[in-house]
């Protein structure tokens, strides 16, 4: 008997396009488990790990922590999750965390939503984001910014050429973007029930 693999789909975007605000809105209408990497990270460090203190400065400079270290946590967050279904927000990263995750849990994405917003907005939301993160300054912003059209852009552009990319114009009002939001996932439910 196989074993039913859970349902994933990847919430990519640049820093501060509103991935965990539109996460907290699908969850109360699709009932999917929110999975933040960074916020699997950030709680890592605070619990006094062995490797915080190597999150940390990763997240300081904006670098991408290695794979295996937030592999780990997504898996015992989903294992202890009791759900099924998995929003995995702001990863993969780059492709060596698409490739280990593919790798490691042999799971496959349903499909990649996609928020698309300028730099200029981005760095508007950050800056006013006020959650004291250690990474909400502007030098560490134009970090992220490299970081992510550099290693980021192309895993959305891998799962563009596979078809799972399903893309939204993230500049306009949460409200808009969450319209937009639902008619992805209502559509794509109603395939998985015919
Ligand atoms: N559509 C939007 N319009 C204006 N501000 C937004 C929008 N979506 C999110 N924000 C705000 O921008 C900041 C970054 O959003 P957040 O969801 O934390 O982004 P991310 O998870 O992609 O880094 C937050 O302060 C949030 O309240
Ligand atoms: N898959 C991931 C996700 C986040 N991170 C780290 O966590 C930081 C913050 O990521 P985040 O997703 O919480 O926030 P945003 O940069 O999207 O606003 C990143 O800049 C990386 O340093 C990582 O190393 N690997």
């Amino acid at each position: 008997m196989t074993e039913k693999r859970p349902t994933v789909v990847f919430v990519l975007g640049g820093p501060g396009c509103g991935k965990g605000t539109q996460c907290a809105n699908i969850v109360q209408h699709f009932g999917f488990t929110h999975l933040s990497a960074g916020d699997l990270l950030r709680a890592e460090i605070k619990s006094g790990s062995e490797n915080g203190t190597m999150i940390q400065n990763m997240i300081k400079e904006g670098k991408i922590v290695p794979s295996e270290v937030t592999i780990k946590l997504l898996q015992k967050a989903m294992q202890e999750s009791g759900n099924d279904k998995f929003l995995i927000d702001g990863f993969p990263r780059n492709e060596e965390n698409r490739a280990a995750f593919e790798a490691v849990t042999k799971i496959e994405p349903e499909f990649v939503l996609f928020f698309d917003c300028s730099e200029e907005e981005m760095e508007r939301r950050l800056l006013n984001r006020n959650q004291g993160r250690e990474d909400d300054n502007i030098e560490t912003i134009r970090k992220r910014f490299k970081v992510f059209l550099e290693s980021s852009l192309p895993v959305v552009e891998y799962y563009n050429s596979k078809e799972k990319v399903r893309k939204i114009d993230a500049g306009k009002s949460v409200e808009e973007v969450f319209e937009a939001v639902k008619v992805i996932f209502t559509s794509n439910s109603e395939k998985a029930t015919v």
